[in-house]
């Protein structure tokens, strides 16, 4: 039997995974990659409420017959018992007495034990099927996309339960539950740094709120558990104790308060014992830990915008116009500015019309599939949680506007679009992200780009189609250079030396969008047919002719 509480529970759980989904939103599955299927998911809502407010209405009418029934019974019998004898001696009476507690009685049960629910659950079960809907990954990556959101730009629990980002008050706030479930996902995922924090929050909810939703039993298991996992045993002793409080027989507690009462009398002896015994760290181990701690640490920093170039590298940096002796661009040259200086990233503006970017979009929109990373040992295509968005590629012979857009890459970067890879599409989510990587494919990376026989991704280009309202910066952590997406825009960098080696200072990732939806298109151009065409620098003249 579901009890009340349950049913609840069930009721808030649909809810936040349908909030969450249509947050972080995309196809059946993958609603959190990106926010192009929001609308769709908002017309599933629309069938469900629809046929959930159709639904109360025949159990309301059901109902309503039901409590007819119920007072002509009661009057009956009001009636009948005010003179019972004379009642039952009339012939007529007793007829009308045994049938209404027969075959009219009949009717009561039947109408008591319809499945009025039924036609409408296949009704239900039909749009689930049919229509987008999100599924518990999608629920897991909405709740991880938060979670790194939260980290990424360093947002307080609580203002983001409020609905807050940044300081600017979005959507809807988050209930008790809705936190529960945040950090029980935090849980799944083994990440018991975000179950506590969510845990903590979904318990201060639940003293604001007025109808539990949520046993506070259930906060406090998840709470004592991760503060053991985070290594703190007397706080997760004290949970413990305090669970016990509320159910003195509750199993698990009692199994746990063993354990932890017996985990702090080692660990109590062992720092009586020898608390000059150093634990045995791998010093090589923890360097490297260290050093990618701090990778981390400089990208979530760039992300937020408080890093830049050094001044000696910020001061030479020039915003021009050039127009690369080519006579179709004397009229209209690029307005170029530079981003950093060797690796050399320049930022052109303007450079793909309004008219453009929709087409792009609409062409992109109905092939869009969860964006895939190679696998560097197989060479597969793979998903994978640190590239999350939705992609799709567009060839140059299906609109003219996208071989307008390959021509003026090639203007651009003067490079021949010969050997270039098709334009890739792609849209973030809220939390889309894509982590620190190199478009280059490394030396031990065999599979890369074989089948094209075009050599490596000499350069990029990174077509903005979209500002972003928070967030989703490209970001450059080992020069410290970040670039702010502009509509119309783009970035271009070469990603290998002149001698054909990859630079590891092109290193580069997409910050997780905050607020907003992110459109870009990557024009990846490779070796092959650029042997005579590569400049040293598209907006300074070669060294000789400077004066
Ligand atoms: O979206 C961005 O800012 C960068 C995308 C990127 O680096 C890629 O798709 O390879
Ligand atoms: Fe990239």
């Amino acid at each position: 039997m579901v009890s009340y509480k349950m049913e609840i529970r069930y009721a808030a759980t649909f809810t936040v995974i349908f909030y969450l989904s249509l947050l972080f939103s995309s196809s059946r599955c993958d609603v959190f990659t990106a926010l192009t299927d929001l609308e769709e998911l908002l017309q599933t809502e629309d069938y469900l409420v629809t046929s959930l407010e159709n639904y109360v209405k025949a159990e309301e009418h059901r109902i309503d017959i039901l409590k007819r029934y119920a007072e002509l019974y009661r009057k009956h019998h009001a009636i009948a018992t005010e003179d019972v004898e004379s009642y039952v001696s009339n012939p007529i009476n007793a007829y009308v007495l045994v049938k209404k507690l027969s075959t009219d009685w009949q009717q009561v049960e039947a109408l008591m034990s319809a499945d009025v629910a039924a036609d409408y659950m296949s009704n239900i079960t039909y749009i689930k099927e049919n229509m987008k809907f999100p599924t518990p990954e999608d629920l897991n990556g909405a709740a991880m996309a938060l979670t790194r959101l939260q980290d990424t730009y360093q947002l307080d629990t609580s203002s983001l339960a409020r609905g807050e980002l940044n300081g600017v008050k979005y959507g809807a706030e988050l209930t008790a539950t809705d936190c529960f479930e945040l950090g029980r996902q935090s849980y799944n995922n083994g990440d018991y740094h975000h179950t506590l924090l969510w845990m903590r929050e979904a318990d201060l909810r639940l003293n604001q709120e007025s109808n539990d939703t949520i046993d506070r039993s259930e906060i406090l298991e998840y709470l004592a558990f991760s503060t053991y996992k985070e290594g703190n045993i007397p706080l997760a002793l004290d949970l413990t104790n305090k669970l016990l409080e509320i159910i003195p027989s509750h199993p698990r507690a009692l199994g746990n308060k063993v354990y932890y009462e017996d985990e702090l009398e080692k660990y109590n002896r062992f720092k009586r014992k020898g608390e000059q015994e150093d634990e045995n760290i791998d010093e090589a181990d923890y360097v490297e830990s260290m050093a990618s701690h701090n990778q981390h640490h400089i990208y979530e920093a760039l992300c937020r915008g408080e890093l830049s170039p050094p001044i000696e590298i910020t001061s030479q940096l020039k915003c021009v116009y050039v127009n690369h002796g080519n006579p179709f661009l004397l009229l209209a040259p690029f307005k170029v500015e530079e981003a950093y200086f060797n690796p050399n990233i320049y930022i052109f503006y303007d450079v793909m019309s309004d008219a453009e970017i929709e087409t792009v979009k609409r062409l992109a929109t109905p092939r869009f599939r969860r964006a895939t990373v190679q696998n560097s040992e197989t060479g597969e295509l793979e998903i994978a949680h640190y590239r999350i968005s939705k992609s799709a590629w567009l060839r140059d012979i299906e609109h003219k506007y996208i071989a307008d857009i390959s021509q003026r890459a090639s203007d651009m970067s003067m490079l021949s679009m010969e050997s270039a890879e098709e334009l890739q599409v792609v849209n973030y989510g809220i939390g889309g992200h894509y982590e620190p990587h190199f478009d280059f494919a490394r030396k031990d990376e065999k599979h890369a780009f074989k089948d094209l026989g075009s050599g490596n991704r000499i350069a990029t280009i990174l077509f903005y189609m979209s500002d972003v309202a928070q967030g989703g910066a490209t970001v450059f952590p080992n020069i410290l250079a970040s670039v702010w997406p502009k509509k119309g825009s783009a970035v271009f960098w070469y990603n290998l030396h002149d001698s054909g080696e990859g630079d590891i200072n092109t290193r580069h990732a997409a910050c997780p969008v905050l607020a907003g939806s992110k459109w870009v298109s990557n024009k990846w151009i490779h070796e092959r047919d650029q042997e005579f065409l590569r400049p040293c620098s598209l907006v300074r003249p070669p060294p000789e002719l400077t004066t």
